[in-house]
């Protein structure tokens, strides 16, 4: 059976150092670093990825500034308080919580945040860093994959990966880690042909599709690392549960490592983003 890659193990030790970290810079008497959470409507899963992200952040000592707006909300209004936490100097961070319901702009509202208080990193002035191969905020699923597989001492020179899907969040910025991290990477989406062939030739498959348990065991290179991005509710005869996008049972049988869901990239997700908090902030306030 493949090993667990244990992205909650992870989570928990690395943010007990990010709170010790945390501490030491409060006891000195600097203010404690301070991230604006932006949740507009009220879609349930949101608005638990927000409380979980709220939560982490109180438990480790870093600030929050929630505003929870209603689904109807004007985009002149989420810009005007964007251009505010701008300004806020108590503010190292912030995030807007994806998707917006409607029709709220998320490009324009995402390329309003000040890129150094971008701790989604998703502000292309950060996406083309991150293509240049600069320092800057990074994504936090992306970066959630690659610390968990060098945790794991999983080296991905000359490996060959695929990434199934193509998004901002996580297909697209994480095929250039993988590629700073010198992989030869492909990306494959819902209009790629033959996909299980490419799947199968795949030395690290990552899964960041949105479709449950669309990976399955033929699909999968005896020996391969498996990474499941997926977070979907699947409701059956069991009732409802979480899945991800591989069939991750069937696939362990295989696999050499694969990472669960839940308790694998999920928790290094919110992770990373306390970590771009105050890394933000350590250099905003010169501590670094
Ligand atoms: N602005 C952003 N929006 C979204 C992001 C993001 O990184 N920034 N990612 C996802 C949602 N997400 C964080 O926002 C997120 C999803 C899931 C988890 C997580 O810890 N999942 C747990 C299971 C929790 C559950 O029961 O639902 C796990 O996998 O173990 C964390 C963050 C889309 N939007
Ligand atoms: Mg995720």
């Amino acid at each position: 059976m493949a090993t667990i890659l244990d992205g909650k193990a992870l989570a928990k030790t690395m943010q007990s150092q990010l709170a010790e970290k945390v501490a030491k810079f409060t006891e000195q008497g600097h203010r404690p670093p301070g991230l604006a959470v932006l949740m507009v409507g009220d879609n349930p899963a949101s608005a638990t990825y927000v409380r979980n992200k709220e939560r982490a952040c109180a438990k480790i000592g870093i600030a929050t500034l929630g505003q929870h707006f209603p689904a109807d909300i004007f985009q002149e209004v989420l810009m005007d308080t964007i251009s505010d936490l701008n300004n806020n100097d108590r503010v190292d961070g912030i995030l807007v919580q994806l998707p917006l319901p409607g029709s709220l702009d998320s490009v324009t509202l995402l390329n309003h945040i000040d890129p150094d208080k971008d701790a989604d990193g998703l502000h292309p002035i950060n996406l083309g860093r991150l293509l240049r191969g600069e320092i800057g905020l990074r994504s936090c699923t992306p970066s959630g994959v690659m610390r968990l597989l060098g945790e794991y001492d999983i080296d991905l020179t000359g490996k060959r990966v695929v990434v199934v899907g193509r998004s901002i969040l996580v297909g697209k910025p994480l095929a250039l880690m993988c590629l700073e991290a010198n992989a030869t990477v492909t990306i494959a989406h819902s209009r790629t042909t033959n996909l299980s062939e490419l799947t199968r030739s795949a030395d690290v498959l990552v899964a960041a599709i949105g479709r449950p348990e669309m990976i399955t065991a033929d699909m999968v290179k005896p020996g391969a690392v498996v990474i499941d991005v997926g977070i979907n509710r699947v409701e059956d005869e069991k009732g409802v549960r979480l899945v991800g996008d591989v069939a991750t049972q069937d696939v362990a049988a295989v696999a050499d490592a694969i990472t669960p869901v839940p308790g694998g990239i999920g928790p290094m997700t919110v992770t990373m983003l306390l970590e771009n908090t105050v890394l933000s902030y350590q250099r905003r306030l010169g501590l670094i």
